[in-house]
């Protein structure tokens, strides 16, 4: 096993070396886009299924709270928290709406939908981009593979960030590093500091 252990090690080390060369202004643009819209007074949905629910989490409460240095709170809301929302949802409508029906009733034009997917396909995350264009906000969407049928909702004042990898859990190891990326860029862009 030890082999296995320093292979995933190795294989994360490369993916991350592979979006090192392809991503950076890609994050750069969601960054600007994440900037415009909170100095607009607008704020940002996150959603994702499995590990990148947790990622959807784990961005907004940064935001929320903080990333590294002390600054205002920022406003973020993750569409994956609330269970009695989402069971009745998923209960008697379909887990395809849980998202879309929270993206239609918060969503506001100018907001951003931050949208995480591995594979590109998981179709409540779609009908939340979906929504989210009915809605007039703008998309950032975190996604890998070929992109699924996510990269093909896209228009051009959105983004994708897309990880060149086709494992799940390498890609959302980049993910990670993405959404922190994402907060560095935005605290560093909004609050300056002498360093
Ligand atoms: O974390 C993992 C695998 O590393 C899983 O929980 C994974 O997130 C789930 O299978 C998701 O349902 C996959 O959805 P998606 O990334 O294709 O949208
Ligand atoms: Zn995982």
């Amino acid at each position: 096993m030890l082999e296995r252990i320093k292979e995933s090690f190795t294989e994360s080390i490369q993916t991350k070396i592979d979006a090192l060369e392809a991503l950076p202004e890609s994050i750069e643009k969601g960054a600007m886009a994440m900037v415009h819209c909170l100095l607009s007074g607008n704020k940002i949905l996150c959603c994702g299924n499995g590990g990148s629910a947790g990622d959807a989490q784990h961005f907004s409460s940064e935001l929320l709270n903080r990333f590294e240095t002390e600054r205002p709170s920022l406003p973020a809301i993750a569409l994956t928290t609330d269970s009695s929302t989402l069971t009745s949802i998923a209960n008697d409508y379909s887990f395809s709406e849980v998202f879309s029906k929270q993206v239609h009733a918060l969503g506001q034009r100018g907001d951003i939908l931050l949208a995480i997917s591995t594979s590109g396909n998981s179709q409540n995350v779609i009908k939340a981009m979906e929504a989210a264009v009915n809605r007039d906000m703008t998309i950032v969407a975190l996604t890998g593979n070929d992109g699924g049928a996510m990269a093909g909702l896209l228009s051009d004042n959105d983004v994708e960030i897309r990880v060149p990898s086709h494992s799940t859990p390498r890609i959302q190891e980049v993910h990670l590093l993405v959404l922190h990326s994402l907060c560095d860029v935005i605290d560093r862009t909004l609050f300056p500091q002498e360093d």
